[in-house]
């Protein structure tokens, strides 16, 4: 293979980097810019308004350091002059102040200055994407950085470096530790008042996280022990400051505040004033999937304000959440068409009361059937805790997601103990909320990261309205997208699976894919399984880090299905196959037939003892579709019958015909697109022999598969 010169060109350069880490790390920090020079390059760089593509990129595990844990309180103070290089300096803290408008790389930079009036950059790491560099660190903002690390970028220039988020720290002006020279007089002497006017002016503005500030330095300016009047300006402040965190997606906060600002009274203005707060609740508690809290909130809305249409709609918008989440009363036909015109967000209720998460014998925690299940039903459907989807400005739906959860938890630190509380890798430790720390919550974005590896789900929106399976499907479809899924994150993988996944817009559905038993675990396949077992296994272990020992990947080693010969046999099948769509074969082209019939008669021989013990032989499920096909095109009804009963049997389905009604023995079967072509192979068969009731019994059990796979029946008249 010729060696890519780019490639080689720039693990060099990333050798020669490491190399200079490693020579400088220790060493004292040099001064390498002057204050001009940085106000200069701060100047310049915002000037860039045209859209970036964010070449974010994940962290590598060698890469990965924890958070600091320890308040401000029990850190000691250093300067700049004291960093050295390539260190986390454990156990201090930088106090600094951004001096020019910051800007959006990689990661937020922004120009400090310490006491001393010395100066340098500051790199924000994994901060929301949504929000712009002035948003995250106005010029002026005066902040701590904990434990600073002190690392040279891939420009070769030193940065302190922040990846967690909680590890820098924004002081308000009152601040202990905020020095004199740093206050703003003008903004030290605003009442409360003025406060809340600025605030109000930066809401209309749609400046929530200026609102945010606003309102807060208010009620820091409030001696919550004054007479009434000031009571009345406390509670205004936190009203505003609760439709503000509604806005800025802060649900915990928003509840807080909107609690901290009622006033009880009896009055009409103080009834509005109360109604507002409960709505505000309302719509928080909506957001955190808490629905019983949230139609309690908007009925004390309408106790207070009964003709608030707003209120109204929103009790019934609840209402029917409720249903849904203790019923899983879906119509998934609405919500394909909903999702398409929504970016792919339903408004819907997570419905997982069939299922509960307990421990396992060998695999850590499992998802297990609280009730019986039957085959076809929906076991589970639950709203993402996150997706992204690929766009050209941010290519990788990955690295948004992780952002965006961190993000969300540390907004939402009530959420932070179902993310958390994921499998990220051993050792397996027991569910916690993130600790608050300097009134913030503590998330480790690499611990993020690794979970979202074993935890997320890659997926492709945009292919609810297309019949699965077809090339529209495949091809009239957005880039890839990725999602994160609480509950189901806790589903073990078996290739032999009892549930089949997939996915409308943010949702994820799991269907049962043959009768499950109350009690017993619930497992899906995390891949569409592969015919050869070490195919199987390496992505397996590649990805989640085990081997599965399902009755698939057991018996196929010991039943004694040699690997060498199988692999031999699909790598013919798949060539041949490869060479001839069946559209193309002329219906006298018996040799070609004849060919696949060999290969067919071959791929048997190797799976003689699966079959004999009904298990899946997936290596010839094509070949047997191939045959099929060519057959149905050439009108040969028998051995088309033949032929696709083999493609139900290759995916371990068996059927027993008698007379005009079918049993099919699903023991050992596994759900996909095959099985239900072959079904209807069958009942187009059934037809042509005039029996009629068979054909019909063979379409039901196809469309049954086909929901199990699809999630729902959207697309299947179109297909067959
Ligand atoms: C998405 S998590 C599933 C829940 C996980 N068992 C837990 O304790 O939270 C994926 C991880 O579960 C384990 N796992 C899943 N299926 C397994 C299987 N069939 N055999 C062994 N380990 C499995 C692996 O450690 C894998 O990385």
């Amino acid at each position: 293979m010729e060696e890519d010169p780019l490639a080689y060109h720039k693990s060099v350069l990333q050798e020669e980097m490491l190399a200079r880490r490693l020579r400088q790390a220790g060493d004292l920090r040099r001064v390498s810019q002057s204050r001009e020079q940085l106000v200069k390059e701060f100047a310049i760089r915002p000037l860039s308004s045209s859209p970036v593509v964010r070449q974010v990129t994940r962290p590598r595990p060698e890469d990965f350091y924890r958070p600091c844990y320890l308040p401000l309180a029990q850190l000691k103070k250093i300067f700049l002059k004291d960093l050295k290089s390539e260190t986390h300096h454990r156990g201090s803290f930088l106090l600094l102040r951004v001096f020019c408008q910051p800007f959006r790389g990689s990661a937020v930079m922004a120009a400090v200055e310490d006491e001393t009036g010395d100066v340098d950059r500051v790199a924000l790491y994994h901060t929301k994407e949504a929000l712009r560099a002035f948003e995250v660190v106005p010029e002026g903002t005066v902040v701590t950085v904990k434990e600073p690390f002190y690392h040279m970028e891939e420009d070769g220039r030193y940065v302190v470096r922040v990846d967690h988020p909680s590890d820098m720290v924004v002081l308000d002006q009152h601040h202990e530790q905020c020095p004199e020279q740093w206050q703003n007089r003008e903004e030290i002497q605003m009442t409360p008042l003025g406060w809340k006017l600025e605030g109000n002016k930066a809401f209309v503005g749609e400046e929530y996280l200026e609102a945010y500030r606003c309102y807060t330095r208010g009620l820091a300016r409030l001696d919550p022990n004054t007479h009434e009047g000031m009571r009345d300006m406390m509670r205004a402040l936190y009203r505003n400051r609760s439709s503000t965190n509604l806005q800025l997606h802060r649900y915990d906060a928003t509840i807080l505040d909107a609690f901290l600002s009622t006033s009880n009274s009896r009055d009409d203005t103080s009834k509005a004033m109360d109604a507002e707060a409960w709505f505000c609740r309302g719509r928080a508690n909506y957001q955190l999937g808490q629905y019983a809290d949230a139609l309690k909130a908007f009925e004390r809305m309408l106790n207070l304000a009964p003709s608030d249409l707003r209120g109204q709609e929103e009790s019934k918008r609840t209402t029917k959440r409720l249903l849904e989440q203790q019923r899983g009363a879906y119509d998934f036909a609405e919500i394909i068409d909903e999702v398409t015109k929504n970016g792919f967000s339903a408004d819907r209720a997570s419905f997982i009361s069939k299922t509960e998460v307990r421990q396992t014998q060998d695999h850590g925690r499992g998802l297990f059937a609280t009730q019986d299940i039957h085959m076809g039903d929906l076991v589970l459907c639950e709203k993402a805790f996150m997706t992204a989807h690929s766009d050209s400005r941010t290519p990788n739906s990955t690295v948004q997601v992780w952002l965006n959860s961190v993000q969300k938890v540390i907004d939402n630190p009530s959420q932070s103990k179902d993310l958390l509380g994921l499998y990220a890798g051993e050792p397996r430790t027991s569910p916690i909320s993130a600790p608050t720390v300097d009134s913030s919550p503590v998330i480790d974005t690499f611990k993020v990261s690794k979970l979202l590896d074993l935890n997320g789900f890659s997926f492709t929106v945009g292919r609810e309205l297309q019949a699965y399976g077809t090339s529209a499907m495949m091809t009239k479809t957005s880039p890839k997208s990725t999602g994160l899924w609480i509950h189901v994150a806790n589903a073990n993988h078996a290739c032999l699976s009892n549930a089949v996944r997939s996915f409308i817009g943010d949702l994820i559905i799991l269907r049962a894919a043959k009768d499950i038993k109350t009690d017993k675990e619930i497992t899906i396949s995390y891949q569409n399984p592969a015919p050869l077992l070490e195919d199987r296994q390496k992505v397996l272990f590649g990805s989640w880090g085990f081997r599965c020992n399902c009755l698939l990947c057991t018996s196929e080693v010991n039943l004694g299905v040699k690997s060498q010969t199988l692999a031999e046999h699909v790598e013919t099948s798949m060539a041949f196959m490869g060479d001839r769509s069946p559209n193309d074969v002329p219906a006298t082209d018996s040799e070609l037939v004849a060919m696949a019939e060999l290969v067919a008669e071959d791929l048997e021989e190797v799976y003689s003892k699966n079959l004999v013990h009904r298990l899946p032989c997936l290596g010839m499920a094509d070949v047997w579709q191939w045959l099929s096909q060519t057959y149905c095109q050439n009108r040969n009804k028998s051995q088309l019958k033949r032929c696709a009963t083999k493609i139900l049997e290759s995916y371990g389905y068996w059927i027993t015909v008698q007379e005009s009604s079918i049993s099919m023995d699903c023991t050992h079967g596994i759900s996909m697109i095959g099985v239900v072509d072959g079904l209807m192979y069958l009942s187009l068969v059934a037809e042509g022999e005039q029996k009629i009731e068979l054909s019909q019994e063979f379409k039901a059990w196809a469309s049954k598969i086909y929901k199990i796979v699809n999630g729902s029946m959207m697309g299947f008249e179109l297909k067959y």
